[in-house]
């Protein structure tokens, strides 16, 4: 039986019809196996009561389709558009404001809304044309039900070759309200930055991270992959020297309000290798100690990034969070061949009712 309200055709949460109980067991067990060289050191996956296992997204990507009356928002398998008009993982603030925006915009082909992003309280049109299209429809009683459902800004990105790659690094207009909100740690951020979308897990990986980095004036913390800077502001807090290094503009922007004390570089983090080891360079000779925390996308580590570490880095401690068992197996046995020990592997149910799950691994230098 799947869920009330749940499509059927959406294939988004492979473990909709399971137990939470069922679902950890699976989750627990792929981790195993993908680690398996440290399948004992696996523990149980840190999850949110059943209770909060529903209605827990307040941010989503979701593709629309006029079908000649009006729009619809969903998803696309192959040709076939799935339209997805309520979602039980959705928050109801969420699901509310979808459908308030879905039906409030032109009805009309030439529109050519391609996607609406949510993230947080900013909300994105992504427009398939060069035109930006009139803003018309948004008129005061639309702004109040915005305002009801807590959207502070409300965006046009025209994206003419929107495919796969929905931003591009222009055409952003602001049509309504202010161009950046406050996320549930206190930090600023915009409508493109990534965010964790549980805050009680997301900050439990960053306690156990930080129990075991071990930040202090005493200690240099390299932190790749920053995003915003949610973990950079609590190294910096224990008073580290932080270097972080994001690839996203708007985050870039958003991490040197957010963390004003770090060093925040922007680029690729292969691009950057160069003046991170400048950097770990002068604070050694300062007599402090370096320690790395790493949260890459589903890619991995890169490479450049990995001979890096293991060849002059050489950070005492790591604390790697991933989204992808596959990437970070492969990124740590090389880590395990190179002088590292894995201390801790701990799972985390960041996505109930997906296949997902996030890890956070431990390691020490031998
Ligand atoms: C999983 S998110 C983690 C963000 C941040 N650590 C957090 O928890 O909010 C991965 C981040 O890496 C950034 N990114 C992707 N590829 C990158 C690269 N090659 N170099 C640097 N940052 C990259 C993305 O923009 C995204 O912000």
């Amino acid at each position: 039986m799947i869920p009330e309200g749940c499509v059927a055709e959406c294939r988004g949460c492979s473990h909709r019809e399971m137990t939470m109980s069922e679902s950890l067991l699976q989750k627990f067990e792929f981790v195993r196996g993908k680690l398996s060289d440290w399948a004992d050191l696996v523990e149980p996956v840190h999850s949110v009561t059943d209770k909060n296992c529903w209605g827990y997204r307040d941010k989503t990507t979701l593709s629309a389709r006029f079908d000649g009356v009006e729009w619809q928002l969903g998803m696309w398998r192959r040709d076939e558009f799935i339209p997805i008009p309520y979602c039980p993982i959705h928050s109801p603030r969420l699901n509310g404001l979808l459908n308030a925006i879905r039906q409030a915009i032109p009805k009309s082909q030439s529109f050519a809304l391609a996607y609406i992003v949510v993230s947080g309280a900013q909300v994105v049109l992504v427009i398939k044309s060069k035109q930006k299209p009139n803003v018309n429809w948004l008129n005061c009683q639309l702004v109040k039900e915005l305002e009801s459902f807590g959207v502070e800004g409300l965006w046009y990105h025209l994206n003419p070759s929107t495919g796969r790659r929905i931003f591009e690094k222009s055409g952003w207009h602001l049509i309504w309200g202010k161009p950046r909100s406050v996320d549930y740690n206190g930090l600023i951020y915009g409508p493109a930055a990534f965010q964790q979308l549980i805050p009680e897990l997301y900050n439990q990986s960053l306690d156990l991270a930080e129990q075991f980095l071990q930040p202090s004036n005493h200690v240099a913390v390299v932190d790749l992959y920053c995003g915003t800077g949610n973990s950079m502001l609590r190294w910096v807090r224990q008073g580290a020297s932080v270097i972080g290094v994001e690839l996203g503009g708007e985050a870039v922007e958003c991490a040197r309000i957010n963390v004003p004390d770090a060093t925040v570089l922007r680029g690729a983090c292969r691009h950057r290798v160069p003046q991170v080891r400048d950097w770990v360079n002068e604070k050694r000779m300062e007599g402090k100690s370096v320690v790395l925390y790493v949260n890459p996308p589903r890619t991995g580590l890169e490479v450049e990034v990995l001979d890096w570490i293991i060849a002059e880095g050489k950070p005492d401690r790591i604390a790697y969070l991933s989204c992808s068992p596959g990437t970070l197996s492969k990124n740590i046995s090389y880590l395990a061949q190179n002088g590292y020990d894995v201390v801790r592997c701990i799972p985390f149910d960041f996505f109930p009712q997906t296949h997902h799950v996030e890890t956070l691994v431990l390691l020490q230098k031998c």
